[in-house]
């Protein structure tokens, strides 16, 4: 199901949790939700869910206006960081435990449920996990049985609050890959909340970048990353230099210095340019940018250079592959800096 947000709002006392929020979900689509803590992404989950009103705005499932309706009559799926399992419940009475609850006009016969229960521990794959109570799972396992909990009721959309939030990196990681093959199973409209870019750019098909609030880009993971609309989105997403300097007659130069590239489209003025470590790149000896190495550090496959830009208030990072024949730079050097691909913001 389509799912339309269209000016929402929601203020506490002198915070604007949500500030005229408008946007589309097609339906089948998984989008993540993504910004720093307090930029919002709870409170619009909260909203969608129904568990929360809006000030202002509207909500859309499908051509139906959902703004009024009750958390039970929009028939979401919600899964939270710390999603309680009834602790007395087996996995199997967990996970049947939305459909059991329905009212009687409504609800499956046992055999369905039991049906589905299974086909649903399938889809999970824990098919013989059923009989098991909660403790006897690990955390993994437990937010898996909490999505089947969730997706039992074949809800409209499926809001996820930094499920595996609660979890070690490790586990992490394949779980996120996993609910992605199950999202490409089950085709469900699925809203994801986190704070960690790789984790949003690895899994949606779209990314939504809050900031206090308001929507700062909505994008591909492609387009997010490659094309970072605002300095901030720039910065959020990965490791980024920053490099003061100005925009005259569209190149970018950095005042005094031996750097001007083209920065199209932008006007003249204080400008910005950003760049991430492993695209920045060492010129030839006397060509680019010259800078003063500081430190090189030897991390797993790559070297980690740190390098001061005269007149620039903070250090600039540049990555180089640790091949075994890579020379590390020594400190004290000067060294050319030349940006592969970079993105200029006004200052
Ligand atoms: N019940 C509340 N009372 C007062 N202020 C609140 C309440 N809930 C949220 N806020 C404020 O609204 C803003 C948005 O909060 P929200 O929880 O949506 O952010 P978030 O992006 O989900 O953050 P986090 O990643 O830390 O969960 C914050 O400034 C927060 O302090």
């Amino acid at each position: 199901m389509d799912l339309h947000i269209q000016g929402i709002g929601k203020r506490y006392a002198n915070v604007a949790a949500l500030d005229a929020v408008d946007l589309d979900i097609a339906s089948g689509e998984l989008v993540a939700l993504l910004g720093p803590s307090g930029s919002g992404k709870t409170t619009l989950l909260r909203v969608i869910a129904g568990l929360l009103h809006p000030d202002r705005g509207r909500l859309l499932f499908g051509s139906q206006d959902a703004t009024r309706l009750s958390l039970r009559e929009r028939n979401v799926g919600f899964v939270f960081q710390h999603y309680a399992l009834f602790k007395h419940m087996t996995v199997a009475e967990n996970i049947a435990f939305g459909l059991r609850s329905r009212p009687r006009s409504r609800r499956p016969d046992k055999a369905s449920i039991a049906r589905r229960v299974q086909e649903l521990l399938g889809l999970i794959q824990l098919p013989d996990l059923g009989g098991r109570y909660p403790e006897q799972l690990s955390g993994g396992q437990k937010q898996r049985v909490a999505l089947a909990r969730a997706l039992a009721i074949d809800p409209t959309v499926l809001l996820l609050d930094e499920p595996f939030g609660a979890l070690d990196a490790k586990v992490r990681v394949e779980l996120r890959r996993w609910l992605r093959r199950l999202h490409e199973q089950t085709g469900q409209t699925t809203l994801f909340v986190t704070h960690d870019q790789e984790e949003a750019l690895e899994l949606a098909d779209r990314v939504v970048v809050l900031k206090d609030g308001r929507i700062e880009q909505v994008g591909t993971p492609e387009q997010i990353y490659r094309e970072p609309a605002s300095a901030y989105v720039f910065d959020f997403i990965g490791r980024a230099n920053a490099l003061d300097g100005r925009v005259d007659a569209g190149r970018f130069v950095a005042e005094g210095q031996a750097l001007a590239l083209p920065a199209e489209g932008l006007a003249d003025g204080a400008a910005r340019l950003y760049v991430r470590p492993h695209d920045l790149t060492l010129a030839a000896p006397g060509e680019g940018l010259p800078a003063r190495v500081l430190s090189a550090h030897r991390l797993a496959d790559r070297i980690t250079v740190e390098l001061q830009v005269a007149g620039q208030a903070k250090p600039l990072e540049l990555d180089l592959v640790a091949t075994p024949e890579a020379a590390t730079p020594e400190a004290g050097s000067t060294v050319g800096l030349r940006p592969l691909r970079y993105r200029v913001y006004p200052a």
